[in-house]
């Protein structure tokens, strides 16, 4: 099988020393929609730079459609990268910064101009063609450096965090355009970005990075709710972990023998689980009760350190007998508002196949 982009066995290493990334190992099915996640210097960005070629790989290969492209500059691969602040030109006009990639290429203006008018159509942008970019919005110069990066029809789009600059509703409305556009021209897009909801929201598969590894590659709804190592289960959602050793296996059910007693959840399917683990529990998995209720699974005893009531949501904030806080949303049918006193003792408890056991480290 040929994909559209593959990376094999990656690395970097830049001069002075910094292995910015490890090992980095994805295979990109056409179409589809990747996000890169991760805190503040884990090689994201770094990643995508060797990708569009703006960065040396120093170690394993990077294949486009099964092409290896490692020692290809830039402007010979099949990729364009769209930049945070979208580098636009700001003495051109919208049509000129659009077309420029063709005219550097050398693209007869006749052909240049059918392209860049069907890329501008397409993203709304006809009205303003002939403004300079300096007198637009966020939003607006966000979508000519889109078109810019689409009109030389590339295999592969880079995104560098593109919608950083916009403020959070036009960054919601763009988000929403974007996933369409990428579906209808079904080009490959490769998206960087830290904002964990904006790749939730985009993505078909989300590659979680740290310190330079990938800790998970998974669609977003498994990655939050079957994360495979500690770091992924701490970084997406709001899970408590619950450090402990494994009991035993009961089919798909592990069970962990922690600081609150024998625990249940589903056994993480991607690893051999052993010795020390962790039960990875979602908050939204979680059900608060009175104390005193029998027959519950995972129960676990803590008190409530605030119940506050906002809109139709009810937030629970309840404190764990080793200090740790859980906090929960509801709606308010479910919690009413004085459902739960302050300090009063409730048990938290769970199903175990809402939660997930990995392996400790
Ligand atoms: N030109 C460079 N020279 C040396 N080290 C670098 C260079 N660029 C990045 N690094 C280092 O490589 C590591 C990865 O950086 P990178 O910019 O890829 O991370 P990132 O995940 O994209 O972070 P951010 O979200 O802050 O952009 C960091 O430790 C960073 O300091």
């Amino acid at each position: 099988m040929i994909f559209d982009l593959e990376l094999l066995h990656v690395g970097k290493v830049y001069d002075n020393g910094t292995p910015a990334v490890i090992d980095f190992n994805l295979a990109v099915n056409k179409g589809e929609f990747i996000a890169f996640l991760g805190p503040s210097g884990c090689g994201k960005t770094t990643t995508l730079r060797m990708i569009a070629g703006f960065e040396s790989i120093s170690s394993g290969d990077m294949m486009i459609k099964g092409v290896r492209m490692n020692d290809l500059p830039p402007q010979h691969r099949p990729t364009s990268m769209i930049f945070q602040n979208y580098a636009l030109f700001p003495h051109m006009t919208v049509r000129r910064n659009v077309g420029y990639g063709l005219e550097v290429k050398g693209m007869p203006k006749a052909e240049r101009d059918a392209k860049v008018d069907r890329i501008l159509a397409t993203l709304g942008l006809e009205d303003i063609a002939e403004r300079k970019p300096d007198r637009l919005s966020g939003g607006q110069r966000q979508r000519i450096a889109l078109a810019r990066g689409l009109v030389v029809e590339p295999d592969i789009l880079l995104l560098d965090e593109p919608l950083g600059a916009l403020d959070a509703n036009l960054r919601k409305a763009i988000q929403n355009e974007l996933k369409l556009l990428q579906k209808t021209l079904g080009v490959t897009f490769i998206f960087v970005t830290h904002a964990q909801s904006e790749a939730l929201a985009l993505s078909d598969r989300i590659v979680v990075m740290s310190q330079g590894r990938i800790e998970q590659v998974s669609p977003p709804h498994q990655l939050y709710t079957r994360p495979n190592t500690p770091f992924v289960a701490q970084f997406i959602g709001r899970n408590t972990l619950f450090p402990g050793r494994l009991r035993g296996l009961e089919s798909e059910i592990a069970v962990v023998d922690t600081g609150h007693g024998l625990m249940r959840g589903m056994a993480n399917a991607s690893a051999a689980l052993s010795g020390d683990v962790q039960l990875v529990v979602p908050a939204e998995a979680i059900e608060i009760t009175s104390s005193g209720v029998s027959g519950l699974e995972n129960a676990v005893p803590a008190r409530v350190a605030r119940f506050d009531v906002v809109g139709h949501v009810s937030h629970i904030l309840a404190t764990l007998e080793d200090g740790r806080s859980v906090s929960l949303e509801a709606h308010v049918e479910k919690y009413r508002p004085g459902s739960f006193a302050v300090d009063a003792p409730v048990t938290l408890s769970w199903k175990p196949e809402a939660a997930t056991v990995i392996p400790a480290a």
